[in-house]
């Protein structure tokens, strides 16, 4: 956890899978709290240790920034008995929203914040998105700070992010930056930045399909979606690789690529992830407009492919 002293802040270094928890709904839309104790058991049990709350998984764009609170609360006091840390996301579409999400995060005692780039007005430079993440840390001054790097999801910067992560973790700008979330398959970039800044920075990869890549270019901890539901898979994957056992490694990793196939057979994104997650249980309830829902037949015919590939086997 963090220390309370801003000069003294003690980096956060993960290690393992970190779920990107679905928000669950119920058909009208309201945030179903009733079934977040579940949902934290399961994942605690399958050596889960962390969680990424309100991110893309968790549809957090698609919330009210009361109901983000709401959410943020509820996943940290569920934390304390269970998780080494809650990260709470705070991007939004404006600084004033993330700044209150931050500095709630941080009252409520957060392991950490994250906060995507700018999603609709973007810097265009770098020391514009500099500027930013200052202010957006400031808001949590007491609380270690991811960047969320997702491009497929936000568009690109006009700078590339060697040339950010040189900037951010150089200039020592942001004094509770500790890190990066990386969600994209450009592992050569991931490389890039890792072998300059991996002492002052932790790169925690968020591609699940590449897990097994992203471990060979050093990194320690993920975070995904698919986490939520092969926990097991991805602890196994890491444990092989550390073991030097790489078939066994590749076998597992192949597991999470056929379950992402079926995802994305069936419209990727979270409508379906949520229904692959019900499947397993607690039930996700839909997603939020306008994100695609799998009809009750497609939900049938997702799980008819996932039996077939093995995938309620795997899970145990
Ligand atoms: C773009 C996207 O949503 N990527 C997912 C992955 O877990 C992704 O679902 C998985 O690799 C399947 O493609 C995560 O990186 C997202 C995530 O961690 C989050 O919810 O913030």
């Amino acid at each position: 956890m963090a220390s309370n002293d801003k000069a003294t802040i003690t980096p956060l270094r993960l290690k393992g899978p970190i779920a990107a928890p679905f928000t669950p709904f119920h058909q009208n839309g309201d945030i179903n709290f009733d079934v977040l104790e579940e949902y934290a058991d399961k994942l605690a049990a399958d050596g889960v240790h962390y969680v990424f709350v309100n991110g893309t998984t968790g549809e957090g764009m698609s919330m009210t920034v009361e109901e983000r609170k709401a959410l943020a609360v509820k996943w940290i006091a569920l934390g304390k008995t269970r998780f080494q840390a809650v990260i709470v996301h705070v991007g939004a579409a404006n600084l004033k929203d993330i700044q209150e999400l931050g500095k709630h995060a941080e009252q409520h005692g957060a392991s950490a914040i994250s906060t995507l780039p700018p999603l609709f007005y973007k810097p265009s430079n770098v020391e514009g998105m500099v500027h930013f993440l200052e202010q957006v840390a400031a808001a949590a001054p007491k609380t270690p700070f991811f960047y969320y790097h997702n491009p497929s999801m936000v568009g690109s910067n006009a700078f590339s992010m060697e040339t950010l992560v040189k900037e951010i973790f150089s200039s020592k700008r942001i004094p509770t930056l500790c890190g990066v979330k990386y969600t994209s398959k450009d592992l050569y970039e991931y490389g890039r930045c890792y072998a300059k800044h991996a002492s002052s920075c932790q790169f925690m990869y968020g591609c699940d399909e590449q897990l097994l890549p992203g471990l060979s270019m050093g990194c320690e901890a993920f975070i995904g979606s698919t986490y939520n539901y092969l926990g097991r898979v991805a602890n196994r994957i890491m444990t092989a690789f550390e073991a030097g056992d790489m078939p066994s490694a590749r076998k597992e990793q192949f597991r999470i690529q056929a379950l992402v196939s079926v995802l994305i057979k069936y419209g990727g994104h979270t409508g379906t992830n949520k229904a692959i997650m019900s499947l397993v249980g607690p039930e996700m309830g839909p997603a939020r407009s306008p994100l695609h829902n799998p009809s009750p037949e497609e939900r049938e015919l997702i799980r008819k492919d996932l039996q077939a590939e093995g995938f309620f086997e795997w899970i145990q």
